[in-house]
C-alpha cells in the first residue's frame, strides 16, 4: 500500500430544509432539519485520493459538530493511511480518548459523533485505496450469492411521519405497496386517539401478514409506555421503538418484560452513545432488536463491536438508517452481518428511508424492498459537490432563499 498522507481535513455544515414539508417528524423532532457534518480528507497520493465522512445531524446543532470535527482534525492530518491502519486500535483511542477533549464526552454525545465522522472518512479512504466497497473490505471473502442476488431485506418509514396526514398515510402506503414493500414503521407518541387511528388505517392497507413496527422517540415514561403499548397491541406492532429515554437501560429492560406476554419486542439504538451502552441493554435483556447507528457511535470500528456482541447474545441486528447518508454507509454493515457474523435472515431487516439519496455519488439501490449491494469502491460517503454547495449553511443557494422568503 502506498502511504496515503493526509494532508487535509474539511468540513462542512449541510443542511436540508425538511421541516418545511414535516418529512422527518416525530414526537420529540417536530421540525427537524436533516442535516450532516460532512467531512473529506484529502491525501498526497499520486491518484489524489480522498476519503468522504459524514455523521447525521439535526439543523442548528451541526454547527455544533462541525466545530468539534475541527477540533479533532489535528489528529488526523499529517497521518498516513498507512499508519492508521496498521494500528486502527489506536488510532480510535486516540481520537475518542485524547486527554483534551474526552471531557466533553467520553464516547457521546457531540464529540462521538464529530469522531464518526472522520472515522467514517477514514474508513472511505481505506476501501478506495483497495479499490473495494466497504462491505467487501470488511468480508474480504467470497461473497454470498443470494445478497447478490436478492439484495438484504429492507422496511421503510418513508410512509408514515408523525407530521403527515391519513390522506398522505394512505397514498404512501399504497404505493409502498405496489412497489413491494413487506414491512412498515409507523411514528407514535404524541396523542394516543391519534396513534390507534393512524395504526389502525395502516394495518388495514397492508394487511395481517406484513410486518409493523411502531417507534415513539422517547417519548414516555415507562409506565407510560407500557400501558400506551398495551393499548396499540391490537395492531401487533414487531416491536416499539425508543419508547423511552435512550439512557434507560433497567427502564427498557422493565418495558421489555412487560410487552412480552403481548409479542412486542424492544427496539432501541439509534440514540445509544457507544458500546458500553449497547453492553449494558444486551446483558439486561432490555431489547430485542439492536439498531446500530453508522454515525452515531465510533464508525465502522465500534458497529463491529456490537455486532458481535449482538450475536454473543443472539439477538438480532435491524440497522437504523434514513437521515442523511445513513441508509447509503449502514448498508455495509448489515451486509457484513449477514455474510461474516449472523448468517441469517431471521427477524432481520434494515431500516430504508426514502429520502436525500439523490445527493450522493453512489446512492442506494433499492429493488422489491431489498438492499442490493454496493459496487463503488469506498464507504457510499461522497456527497455531488453540487449538493454540497446549495446546501451549505447558511451560504448555500437553499438557505439564502428560505432567508429571503422569511424576510418578505
Ligand atoms: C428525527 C428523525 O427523523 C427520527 O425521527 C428518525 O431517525 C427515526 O427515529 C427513525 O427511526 O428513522
Ligand atoms: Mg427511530
Amino acid at each position: 500500500m502506498q502511504e496515503n498522507k493526509i494532508i487535509k481535513l474539511t468540513v462542512r455544515d449541510v443542511r436540508f430544509p425538511t421541516s418545511l414539508e414535516q418529512h422527518g417528524s416525530d414526537a420529540m423532532h417536530t421540525d427537524p432539519d436533516y442535516s450532516v457534518a460532512y467531512v473529506v480528507l484529502e491525501t498526497d497520493s499520486d491518484a489524489a485520493l480522498k476519503g468522504y465522512g459524514l455523521t447525521f445531524t439535526v439543523g442548528r446543532g451541526t454547527e455544533i459538530v462541525v466545530c468539534a470535527v475541527k477540533a479533532l482534525s489535528t489528529l488526523v492530518v499529517g497521518k498516513t493511511l498507512k499508519e492508521i491502519v496498521s494500528d486502527f486500535r489506536g488510532f480510535y483511542r486516540l481520537l475518542s480518548s485524547d486527554g483534551q477533549m474526552r471531557w466533553v464526552g467520553p464516547e457521546k454525545g457531540v464529540i462521538q459523533l464529530a469522531t464518526a465522522a472522520i472515522l467514517n472518512a477514514v474508513w472511505d479512504l481505506w476501501a478506495r485505496v483497495e479499490g473495494k466497497p466497504l462491505w467487501k473490505l470488511l468480508v474480504d471473502m467470497h461473497l454470498k450469492q443470494t445478497m447478490l442476488k436478492e439484495g438484504y431485506p429492507a422496511y421503510t418509514t418513508s410512509c408514515a411521519w408523525l407530521g403527515y396526514t391519513d390522506q398522505q398515510l394512505t397514498q404512501l402506503c399504497s404505493e409502498a405497496l405496489a412497489q413491494g414493500w413487506t414491512k412498515f414503521k409507523v411514528k407514535v407518541g404524541a396523542d394516543l386517539q391519534d396513534d390507534i387511528r393512524r395504526c389502525s388505517l395502516i394495518r388495514k392497507l397492508i394487511g395481517p401478514n406484513n410486518t409493523l413496527m411502531i417507534d415513539a422517540n422517547q417519548r414516555w415514561d415507562v409506565n407510560e409506555a407500557i400501558t400506551w403499548v398495551t393499548k396499540l397491541a391490537e395492531f401487533h406492532p414487531l416491536w416499539i421503538e425508543e419508547p423511552t429515554c435512550p439512557d434507560d437501560v433497567l427502564g427498557h429492560a422493565s418495558i421489555s418484560k412487560a410487552l412480552a406476554p403481548l409479542g412486542i419486542g424492544v427496539a432501541t439504538g439509534e440514540q445509544c452513545h457507544n458500546r458500553v451502552m449497547f453492553k449494558q441493554f444486551l446483558q439486561a435483556a432490555a431489547l430485542q432488536f439492536v439498531q446500530i447507528d453508522s454515525c452515531r457511535v465510533g464508525s465502522v470500528n465500534e458497529n463491529l463491536a456490537i455486532i458481535l456482541m449482538a450475536a454473543k447474545f443472539n439477538v438480532p441486528v435491524c440497522p437504523h438508517a434514513g437521515g442523511v447518508g445513513l441508509c447509503e454507509l449502514v448498508q455495509h454493515l448489515i451486509l457484513f452481518d449477514y455474510i461474516s457474523v449472523s448468517a441469517s435472515l431471521n427477524n432481520r431487516m434494515c431500516e430504508y428511508v426514502d429520502h436525500l439519496h439523490e445527493h450522493f455519488e453512489s446512492p442506494t439501490i433499492i429493488r422489491n424492498a431489498h438492499y442490493i449491494p454496493p459496487k463503488d469502491p469506498g464507504y457510499s460517503c461522497e456527497m455531488l459537490e453540487e449538493s454540497v454547495q446549495k446546501h451549505q449553511y447558511p451560504d448555500g443557494e437553499v438557505w439564502r432563499a428560505i432567508e429571503q422568503q422569511g424576510k418578505q
